[in-house]
């Protein structure tokens, strides 16, 4: 098992540096943007709502940050179940110039027993990406609460084509567990498919990001834990990361939730 430092600093190139607030504004996207570059490495990506893409894709070219992807949200938080409103959001998101979509699964349908409209959902947000934009799904596990309703969110995310399962949009009182992280990391295994898993929501810490990055090093080992399978969707778990490498903490507070 890898130490506190070796594992922050994976964790903070894993990281979706997210900004979702209702209250965001250009001038704090822009300076999370900035926060994304950092002495211990980039973040992979910024997370932050549509209408603020067009300015996250500039800001981090300027920056010379064209490798740290620009992720947003589409279905949020609600996880409504409209297929068509998810895949239009989607389709816009795209056209903004997003390279990350993480849509919102229909979790209330599934709890009150209908499958099939979050694989309707799921798949028309995965046409909608095309083929060169990522598509995370958020299946709300905290809201889901029990293990076979988080498994079969899982399940049926994947087999709609999702690229990477999400548990959490961190504005419902329960977000990422270790709990649920187990369930979906198991699904995706048991899946044999090339999906990865972002934990979102309720993820501050060094110990808080250490644990889940154990926890998959445990199911899918340690060569599988890279940019392309592993996300941390966090707001301010930046700052107490570059803390614990001992680095300066250039991150400007974006106001949390
Ligand atoms: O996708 C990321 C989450 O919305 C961030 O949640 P957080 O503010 O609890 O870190």
């Amino acid at each position: 098992m890898s130490d506190i430092n070796t594992r922050s600093k994976l964790a903070l190139q894993l990281m979706d540096n997210t900004s979702l607030n209702l209250d965001d504004t250009a001038e704090r996207i822009v300076e999370l943007c900035k926060s994304s570059k950092t002495a211990a490495g980039n973040t992979a990506a910024v997370c932050v709502y549509p209408k603020f893409v067009p300015v996250a894709q500039k800001t981090l070219k300027e920056l010379g940050l064209a490798n740290v992807k620009v992720a947003t949200v589409t279905n949020f938080p609600a996880g409504a179940a409209d297929v068509e409103l998810a895949r239009r959001e989607t389709e816009e998101a795209v056209a903004l110039g997003a390279d990350e979509v993480d849509v919102v699964f229909p979790y209330r349908a599934l709890i009150e027993g209908d499958e099939k409209i979050g694989f309707d959902l799921v798949k028309a947000a995965k046409e909608a990406c095309g083929n060169g934009v990522k598509l995370k799904v958020i299946i709300e596990s905290g809201e889901l609460k029990e293990e076979a309703l988080i498994r079969k969110a899982s399940d049926i995310s994947i087999s709609a084509g999702a690229d990477f399962i999400k548990t959490s949009t961190g504005k419902v009182p329960v977000n990422a567990t270790p709990e649920a992280a187990r369930i979906m990391l198991t699904a995706i295994k048991e899946s044999g498919k090339d999906v990865g898993f972002k934990p979102a929501g309720g993820v501050r810490t060094a110990d808080d990001a250490k644990l889940h990055l154990d926890l998959a090093a445990e199911i899918l080992g340690e060569e599988w834990i890279n940019s392309d399978h592993y996300r941390f969707g966090a707001s301010s778990l930046l700052p107490n990361l570059l803390n614990t490498l001992d680095l300066k903490d250039d991150h400007v507070d974006n106001g949390g939730y």
